[in-house]
């Protein structure tokens, strides 16, 4: 008997430290049925000061002021949407090193299911880690059932510029997002994590808003090919980065003017892409776009410039790019809860395809 439907909703706390996103998304765990309301709930200056003193800490280290901001922030967000029967709480990430420490994800489910009345879905990246597997990225399988969900019939590709970028390669002609070959994911580099700490740093903005900045500059070619000359890029996946990976790149702008470092480093996170789709088994017919880089235009010229296939937002397909996360917590949420998948293999590298997460019912 085919499961029935359900109306889940997904939270996000990324990388970029600016907030939470939520989305509703009704689902069977296979495919969407329907994208429902969304919402954000920015961190406050202070909120965000004590998110990010918290990041590279483990959990038995004393992480209650930033417990508190991460539960107080999902807990009033969350609460705006009664309709939803399933929570998936993605927490945030302050730490992540699949094959050191293990990855970290602060949150309380047991505290938000308690708050809110509704089972809660969370800690979705622990068991793959533990599994061997990358622990990230995890949106993948959402982004199989959004290419299905578009009527897509050749191999496409999601490009997450959040602040870090990870890319996933699609073939939706497949039958399920664990079936071999179905899916190729990876982090492929720093996205806008290090564009974010320049501009704080030497003009105390939160971001290069519309590319302004580095649309006045020059790309340093000596900077950018020093940059790529990691090794991260040539590794085949699978692989994941902490936010924090990168901020070498900060040193290697370090003697530029504001514009041509900020010039530099947005070259720097698109190149990396570009490596990145080397690895796809076959060209993408179309790169499609999410996260908060695709609303910077120098960044998706640079992308478009150097990429042979077309480069558009998801809104080109009817997708919400700024909640396409949340939505994926709320589509892995009802896998889990009906033992379903939520890696496999070509999504995080581990050995055999796993259903993650932890359940607190109410
Ligand atoms: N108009 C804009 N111009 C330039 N950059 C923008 C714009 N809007 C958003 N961004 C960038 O996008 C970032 C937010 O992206 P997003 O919300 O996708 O990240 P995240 O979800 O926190 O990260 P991750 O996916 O790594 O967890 C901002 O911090 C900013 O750097
Ligand atoms: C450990 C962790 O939180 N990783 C995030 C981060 O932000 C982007 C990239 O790095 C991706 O690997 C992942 O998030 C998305 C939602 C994912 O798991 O697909």
């Amino acid at each position: 008997m085919k499961a029935a439907p359900v109306w889940a909703l997904g939270a996000m706390s990324g990388t970029s430290l600016d907030g939470v996103d939520a989305a509703l998304v009704q689902t069977d765990g296979r495919q969407i049925l329907a994208f429902g309301e969304s919402g954000y709930r920015a961190y406050t200056g202070e909120e965000r000061a004590v998110l990010r003193a918290a990041l590279g800490r483990w959990p038995g280290d004393d992480l209650a002021a930033a417990g508190e901001v991460v539960q107080r922030a999902h807990a009033e967000l969350l609460a705006g949407f009664p309709q939803a029967e399933l929570v998936g709480f993605h927490g945030q990430t302050l730490a992540h090193e699949p094959r050191g420490r293990g990855t970290h994800q602060l949150g309380d489910g047991d505290a938000l299911a308690a708050a809110l009345g509704r089972d809660v879905v969370w800690d979705f990246r622990s068991a793959d880690v533990a599994l061997g597997g990358e622990g990230a990225p995890l949106a993948p399988f959402f982004h199989f059932a959004c290419a299905q969900w578009t009527g897509a019939t050749a191999p496409v590709a999601f490009l997450n510029l959040g602040g870090v970028g990870n890319l996933t390669w699609v073939d939706p002609t497949r039958a399920t997002p664990e079936a071999p070959g179905a899916l190729l994911a990876f982090d492929t580099g720093p996205a806008n994590a290090p564009l974010n700490d320049l501009v704080a740093e030497r003009r105390g903005w939160d971001c290069d808003r519309d590319g302004a900045l580095a649309a006045q500059g020059e790309v340093v070619d000596g900077a950018l090919e020093l940059f790529l000359d990691e090794a991260y890029f040539r590794k085949m996946p699978p692989k994941s980065l902490d936010r924090d990976d990168f901020s070498l790149m900060l040193d290697l702008v370090r003697e530029l003017d504001d514009a041509d470092a900020a010039a530099t480093m947005t070259a720097m996170a698109a190149t990396a892409v570009m490596l990145g789709l080397e690895h796809c088994p076959q060209a993408p017919e179309r790169l499609l776009v999410t996260g908060g880089g695709r609303h910077n235009p120098v960044m998706m010229a640079m992308l478009a410039a150097g990429i042979d296939c077309p480069v558009e937002p998801v809104e080109a397909v009817g997708l919400d790019g700024d909640m396409l996360e949340a939505q994926a917590f709320a589509y892995l949420a009802v896998r889990v809860a009906r033992g379903l998948p939520t890696s496999a293999p070509g999504t995080t590298g581990v050995a055999a395809p796993v259903s993650g997460g932890r359940i607190s019912r109410v």
